[in-house]
């Protein structure tokens, strides 16, 4: 088991996801959970991998005012979660405000503070893509600077490609989390992620956690490709 792989549960249904986890046994403690999952079974999958004793990580990736994202951030804390998250470029006031709820309702509740992350650029993009939708500059700064404006905020970390965590970590701090979605090994597709790297390449540059989909769920045999991904982890 790697206590630093995340595994996107990218699945249709409740059953499908109840069969990969139980597939994948002790071999993975984490899971993500994202909107397909999360909208298709209604929250019920939250219980599910609870009952099952595995780390959750709710990526809703809430991006709206800082109002209703400090709603959202209430609501997402009172699931019991590990880990969740908001989108960086929501800005400041919305970073703070997050900040200090999910604080306040895990004190409230008497519950552990989950984990609150916010992403930065996207993994799917590359320079061109982002500079079609109008930001400026590298994606390397762009995400360097969303990182700041995220710890400024008080949030615990950033999902980024592992392609920049040497920079956020050198201006954030080592302490200062990534998650790193973009995880390709040599033997997959990319698909629709631009910015990837190696498990082994992001584990050695710093990665905190690696979230890893298709490679796996997509997999003839998802446990040997688990295995396969935790042992390149594990290498280092
Ligand atoms: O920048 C981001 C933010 C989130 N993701 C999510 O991670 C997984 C990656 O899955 P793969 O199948 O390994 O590509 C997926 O659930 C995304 O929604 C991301 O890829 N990039």
């Amino acid at each position: 088991m790697s206590s630093k792989l995340i595994v996107a549960l990218d699945v249709n249904d409740l059953n499908e996801a109840k069969n990969l986890v139980t597939v994948l046994g002790d071999s993975v403690n984490y899971y993500k959970v994202g909107l397909e999952l999360f909208l298709n079974t209604g929250g019920k999958v939250l219980e599910f991998l609870k009952d099952q004793k595995k780390k959750i990580f709710l990526d809703l990736k809430f991006h709206d005012i800082p109002n209703t994202v400090a709603q959202a951030a209430k609501w997402a804390t009172t699931l019991g979660v590990d880990m969740f998250n908001v989108h960086a470029s929501g800005g400041r006031e919305m970073l703070q405000k997050v900040s200090e709820v999910v604080s306040e309702t895990a004190k409230a509740q008497k519950i552990d503070k989950p984990l609150v992350i916010a992403v930065t650029i996207l993994t799917s993009f590359n320079e061109e893509g982002i500079t079609e939708v109008g930001y400026n500059g590298s994606i390397e700064n762009l995400a360097t600077n969303l990182a700041k404006l995220t710890k400024e905020g008080g949030l615990d970390g950033v999902v980024c490609s592992p392609k920049e965590v040497e920079n956020i970590k050198k201006v954030c701090g080592r302490e200062f989390i990534t998650v790193c979605p973009g995880v390709r090994p040599k033997w997959s597709v990319s698909g629709d992620q631009k910015r990837i790297m190696t498990p082994k390449d992001a584990i050695e540059i710093g990665a905190d956690f690696l979230v890893v989909g298709r490679p796996i769920t997509k997999s003839n045999d998802p446990y040997e490709a688990a295995m396969k991904i935790i042992n390149e982890m594990e290498q280092i």
